[in-house]
């Protein structure tokens, strides 16, 4: 296919997604299904297109006067892919599959409009009413911190070091572009591509089937390491969902102690198994009843909480979550977070640590509920990270937003991940 017929394709994507509210990845496998002559490199110039006009959707609304899906797709190939105009039409003349041209309003909004003159939400591409909350969370640098999450990410994995080292996971996935990652200790980064290109299948690889790797934002990976569980540590991984966390920790603990992987929802903690198993795992005990977890009381070095959230720190990964949330989801997840983080703390031992994540960047989701948990638990304060992020990651290292509360802030400006938030809460002895 031709950049006409990508284009065609990516503009049917984007009404699908829009007429019938569907997920993104719903939406580009149907289409998949439907063009079955479309090769593997035409399905995904497609879905760039996508998720970078989702990505910048308002900015590209606003310059070309026109949030139509013809609009958004065209305003990414000339705006992200830098082409114009004219070296669009002419490409297109003798295409068949082309979309119909741009219209003359399209044009003449594109070339008079300067986003400088828009609404400051509309230049960070985010949703007016969270504009508050970014301003209450970074002050003047909220609009830098939106932009960031607007840019396409890179693809990042962990090195399993129960099973390789770093050093051998990237000589495996030489040829796919990988590098050692600046900050994750175990991580290794794929660089973005630009335009149409795509990013490697690397779970098709036979190291990842080995389960030297796993596929794993940096920030996450972050966040697990700042746990620091010790290696004779009993810790509670109470939101375990797929294991992410829970595969991190184990392997920093050299398979030595042991951690509770537990989630409420036993669909989400079912791929865990075959996870745990892939990277010879060993010191695991998974629950899916509440029940089973009775004896732990009281009794556990680490809790950690990786609470449901909005997923604002992830919206460059999931672009269609930043249009659909709500302030109702906002609220929905800060009583999921309070339930959760309430439940948990029964487990930590005197002299414990209940350690709260989410992968969301506004406030009330964060800092606001940690000193809230405080408030209402005196027995627990929240514990500065400031030396674990120096001797983790050393002094020199990107820094992510540090409040005087003690809890951090990772973000795609700060420290280039995801956003990620994580504050430590001590029990007193
Ligand atoms: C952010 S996800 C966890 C991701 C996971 N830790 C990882 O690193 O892959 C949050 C999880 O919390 C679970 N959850 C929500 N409320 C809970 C509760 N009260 N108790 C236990 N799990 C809960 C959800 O089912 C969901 O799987």
């Amino acid at each position: 296919m031709r950049l006409g017929g990508r284009l065609a394709g990516a503009i049917d994507v984007l009404a699908d997604i829009e007429n019938r509210k569907r997920p993104v990845a719903d939406a580009l496998k149907d289409w998949g299904l439907a063009h079955r002559f479309a090769g593997s490199g035409d399905r995904a110039a497609i879905g760039n297109i996508v998720y970078d006009a989702l990505r910048m959707r308002l900015s590209h609304a606003w310059l070309m006067d026109d949030d139509s899906p013809a609009a958004l797709a065209y305003a990414v190939i000339i705006r992200q892919w830098h082409m114009t105009p004219e070296a669009l039409q002419s490409d297109f003349t003798d295409d068949r599959f082309a979309p119909p041209a741009l219209t003359e309003a399209n044009v003449t909004a594109l070339a008079s409009r300067n986003l400088d003159d828009a609404p400051l939400h509309v230049q960070g591409d985010i949703p007016d009413w969270i504009q508050p909350s970014f301003e209450a969370n970074f002050g003047e640098e909220w609009l830098v911190e939106a932009k960031a999450l607007a840019a396409r990410p890179s693809l990042d994995l962990r090195a399993n070091t129960l099973k390789a080292s770093r050093d051998k996971v990237v000589k495996a996935l030489e040829r796919s572009g990988a590098k050692a990652s600046h900050l994750a200790r175990n991580g290794i980064r794929i660089a973005a591509g630009e335009g149409a290109s795509r990013l490697p299948n690397v779970t098709a690889e036979l190291s990842f089937q080995k389960g030297w790797f796993e596929v794993q934002d940096e920030g996450s990976q972050i966040v697990a390491d700042l746990v620091q569980p010790g290696e004779h540590d009993q810790v509670l991984d109470y939101c375990a969902g797929g294991g992410g966390k829970t595969l991190a920790m184990a392997a920093a603990m050299h398979n030595k102690g042991q951690i509770h992987a537990y989630d409420a929802d036993r669909k989400r903690l079912a791929p865990i198994i075959e996870r745990l198993r892939r990277a010879g795992t060993r010191n695991v005990q998974v629950h899916d009843d509440p029940r089973q977890l009775e004896a732990l009381k009281d009794k556990l070095d680490a809790v950690l909480v990786d609470a449901p959230c909005t997923g604002t720190g992830t919206w460059r990964r999931r672009p269609d979550t930043k249009w659909r949330l709500t302030p109702r989801n906002l609220e929905e997840r800060i009583s999921q977070q309070q339930e959760a983080l309430s439940e948990a703390a029964a487990f930590v031992k005197p002299g414990g640590a209940l350690v709260y994540v989410t992968c969301s960047i506004l406030p009330e989701e964060n800092d606001r509920q940690a000193a809230r948990f405080c408030e209402n638990n005196p027995d627990f304060t929240v514990a500065s990270v400031a030396d674990g992020w120096e001797r983790l990651f050393g002094k020199d290292s990107p820094r992510p937003r540090m409040r005087d509360g003690g809890g951090v802030t990772l973000t795609p400006a700060s420290t280039d991940t995801d956003g990620f938030f994580f504050c430590r809460m001590q029990r007193k002895s």
